[in-house]
């Protein structure tokens, strides 16, 4: 499992691109037939991928959780972002569609991730660590609790929607769901926020090959951006702004862990305190 340190925002303010990257940006946690972890030190959340192809994935506590399994202290929420995906919990088989959710909860052993179909299935997860356990549970895409927010002008239309939340899925700390760009529209988060109780990270999806997503981050005093392509993830410390442009429309899976569970205790950073 490779490890991130938390940096601060004074060495961040003093960054190059190479370190801006090396330290916020995940851009490999897909690779055929292998599950990816990253581990962040910003709230202990664990960013996974997994690409099976032929055979079932087993997912493993790596060696610094010092668990005899991965969800022995923890919790975790699973995207389908390719393909139909078969999730098996100690046994319950879980199919879900892309766009599919599945939240799976501390105590459950055994978690594998298997493609079933010709396109083979692609799962993003988030894993943060968990003082009980809460029934595993599955929502189908666009099951959630819909917010539709922006509007055409600000080039911003999009669609969120929350499926792991206070009044949806339950869970320890884990905040989790799908926002959906629509055509025509580039702009997430924007105004932007921080959340100073809580760690966000942002999976960014459906980005065509010849697309990118200027992706700002950073104290809003002193912001900074990632280029991120396709699939890539970013980590956003509770200090730092989460917001980004695309060059077309996009989609991105954003996960949240800290102090609390309430979507909107977000420290609003108007427009004109950006610099
Ligand atoms: O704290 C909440 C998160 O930043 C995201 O949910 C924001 C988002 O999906 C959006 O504005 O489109
Ligand atoms: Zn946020």
């Amino acid at each position: 499992m490779e490890n991130r340190h938390s940096v601060s925002m004074a060495e961040t303010s003093r960054m190059n691109t190479e370190e801006l990257r090396a330290n916020f940006l995940v851009p490999n946690l897909f690779v055929d037939d292998e599950i990816i972890l990253v581990h962040s030190h910003e709230d202990r959340v664990i960013l996974g991928g997994a690409a099976p192809i032929d055979e079932p994935l087993w997912l493993q506590a790596p060696e610094e959780v010092r668990a005899d399994y991965f969800l022995q202290g923890r919790e975790m929420g699973v995207f389908v972002i390719r393909g139909t995906g078969v999730v098996t919990t100690d046994g319950d088989r879980h199919e879900l569609p892309k766009g599919g959710c599945l939240y799976i909860g501390r105590g459950v052993r055994d978690i594998s991730f298997a493609s079933e179909h010709d396109e083979k299935a692609l799962f993003y997860f988030f894993s943060a660590p968990a003082h009980t356990s809460y029934p595993t549970a599955s929502v189908l895409p666009g099951q959630g609790d819909i917010r539709e927010l922006g509007d055409q002008e600000h080039a911003n239309r999009r669609t969120l929607n929350r499926y792991i939340h206070e009044d949806g899925i339950q869970s320890c700390q884990i905040v989790m769901g799908l926002t959906q760009l629509h055509s025509g529209s580039m702009w997430n988060t924007m105004p932007a926020h921080t959340h100073d109780r809580r760690t966000e990270c942002y999976l960014y999806l459906d980005v065509p090959d010849d697309a990118r997503v200027v992706h700002l981050m950073g104290d809003p005093n002193e912001t900074r951006h990632l280029i991120v392509a396709n699939n890539e993830a970013i980590i956003s410390p509770s200090w730092s702004i989460h917001s980004g442009v695309g060059t077309q429309a996009y989609s991105f899976i954003w996960a949240m862990a800290g102090e609390n569970k309430s979507f909107d205790d977000m420290d609003h950073q108007p427009i004109d305190t950006l610099l």
